[in-house]
């Protein structure tokens, strides 16, 4: 199943900058695991903003929940996910 997912960053301004650069590299290190596991094939910044635009494919919502509030960012986020379906007048 693929969805379309929006995530908005917001990291309280006064946080601790060795805590915000470990939360950071840790949040990359799941991402890098998680594209090599195939599940997170796209994954855009959106331009002048902290966030992003990706896919993830997966099983089920719950398997998309569970990975979502896996990363070390997600207190810190505002994620909108859109299930997507195949579109009849798309080319194979
Ligand atoms: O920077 C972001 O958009 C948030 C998050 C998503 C992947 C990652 O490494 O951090």
């Amino acid at each position: 199943m693929l969805f379309h997912v929006r995530m908005d960053v917001s990291l309280p301004p006064d946080l601790d900058p060795e805590v915000r650069a470990d939360l950071v590299a840790r949040e990359k290190a799941r991402a890098l695991e998680l594209q090599r596991a195939g599940v997170w094939p796209q994954l855009w910044r959106i331009v002048g903003e902290y966030a992003n635009f990706s896919i993830f494919d997966v099983p089920s919502n719950d398997t998309l929940h569970d990975l979502l509030s896996s990363l070390p960012l997600f207190p810190y986020m505002r994620v909108q996910v859109t299930p997507l379906a195949h579109h009849p007048s798309k080319l194979d």
